[in-house]
């Protein structure tokens, strides 16, 4: 009988970029990047997330070559890249506040590296057109940076951005400066230009939502060093810690008898104090402290049964309920119940990564 063939496995995808061991040291103490490694894949979208102060625009400058490397390696496409200049990196860095010349017109300012690297005029600028044609900004080309809006600004700082051929993009916060609804348009935005450019992003935020919205790949990074790799998918629903489960948000941190779980504020379960629950399912005591209406959904903000609370206590515990299943069976506030969870829900957290873990406060 013949064997089965086996299919092969899947190469996997070109490392964009690999940082080995990377470290900056500003000050005596703990590193700011303590020693990471990451391999981004050649032409996803790649969110450095964190909590302010975590390291990770010095990370990105880094990579950018903004910031020098206190020790470790950056390759680019298998070309180290650790000790050269910028503009010899192949990487293009689009900043928080676009970094626009305000004198300049939006064909100069995409021109203007063109211009320092000894290019002719006509050349620069029938380049320079060429790709605010293509992120939709060609007829304002002539319109100084204060007579575009924030997303045409940012468009413009994106084709300044590509003019050098960069085969890796470097975002930091890019959508911050913009108001929320511009910020989510933006967002889809930056998204349909990586597909279609087919370039490798790298975009800090400290926006999980953001993060969630964009990234192939989320890099959750603390205390100088990465605590999660993963798709949004994968980091959403597998917390690696409780610091990681804690940030993204949506999580209940439970201590149970064989460790602490993450149960999502969706999948937790509230029943009336009285109720008789199957005996085998894993329940605690609780006293419903808060009931905020969020339209679709219903937040339950819960205390633990006979822990003391003092007035501006965040509750220990969150449900999110359907509105529909609230309106059939309403809670209110003061109310003992119990929370209850299937096993199946219940997602086990190992510990932070020991950096993390060392952390001082
Ligand atoms: N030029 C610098 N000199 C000294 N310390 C610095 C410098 N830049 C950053 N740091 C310190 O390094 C740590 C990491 O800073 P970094 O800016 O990389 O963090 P971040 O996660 O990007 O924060 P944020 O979201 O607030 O920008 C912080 O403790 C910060 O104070």
């Amino acid at each position: 009988m013949p064997l089965p063939v086996q299919a092969p496995s899947p190469a996997p995808a070109p490392a964009a970029i690999e940082l080995i061991a990377l470290t900056k040291r500003y000050a005596e103490g703990r590193p700011a990047v303590d020693a990471i490694d990451l391999r981004v894949a050649s032409g996803s979208y790649c969110c450095l997330l964190g909590p302010s102060g975590c390291g990770k625009s010095s990370t990105l400058r880094m990579i950018a070559g903004h910031e020098a490397v206190s020790s470790g390696a950056i390759v680019l496409e298998n070309r180290e890249i650790t000790g050269l200049p910028a503009a010899a990196r192949g990487t293009a860095m689009m900043f928080q506040n676009f970094a626009l010349f305000p004198h300049l017109s939006a064909l100069d300012n995409v021109a203007f590296s063109l211009k320092m690297k000894g290019l002719g005029r006509a050349e620069r600028q029938a380049r320079a057109r060429d790709l605010l044609d293509r992120v939709a900004m060609g007829h304002l080309a002539e319109r100084k940076p204060a007579e575009l809006s924030g997303g045409q600004q940012q468009r413009v700082a994106l084709a300044r951005a590509l003019i050098t051929g960069p085969r890796v993009l470097l975002l930091d916060e890019p959508l911050s400066a913009l108001d929320p609804f511009l910020r989510l348009q933006m967002r889809a935005e930056l998204r349909r230009w990586q597909k279609e450019l087919g370039l490798t992003f790298i975009h800090v935020t400290h926006s999980q939502e953001e993060a969630m919205a964009l990234a192939d790949t989320m890099v959750v990074m603390s205390h100088g060093v990465i605590e999660q790799v993963g798709s949004p998918h994968a980091v959403y629903n597998r917390p690696a810690s409780e610091f990681v489960a804690r940030f993204m948000g949506g999580h209940n941190v439970i201590h149970t008898p064989a460790g602490k779980v993450a149960v999502r504020t969706d999948h937790l379960q509230v029943a009336p104090a009285e109720a008789d629950l199957p005996g085998d399912l894993p329940r605690l005591h609780a006293v419903v402290s808060d009931v905020e209406y969020q339209g679709a959904y219903v937040l339950l903000g819960l205390q633990e049964q006979g822990a003391a609370r003092c007035a501006n206590a965040a509750a220990a515990y969150s449900v999110l309920l359907p509105e529909a299943a609230f309106l059939a069976r309403p809670y209110q506030a003061g109310q003992a119940v119990q929370l209850h969870w299937t096993p199946a829900q219940a997602h086990a957290l190992g510990p932070s990564a020991p950096a993390t873990a060392q952390a001082a406060p």
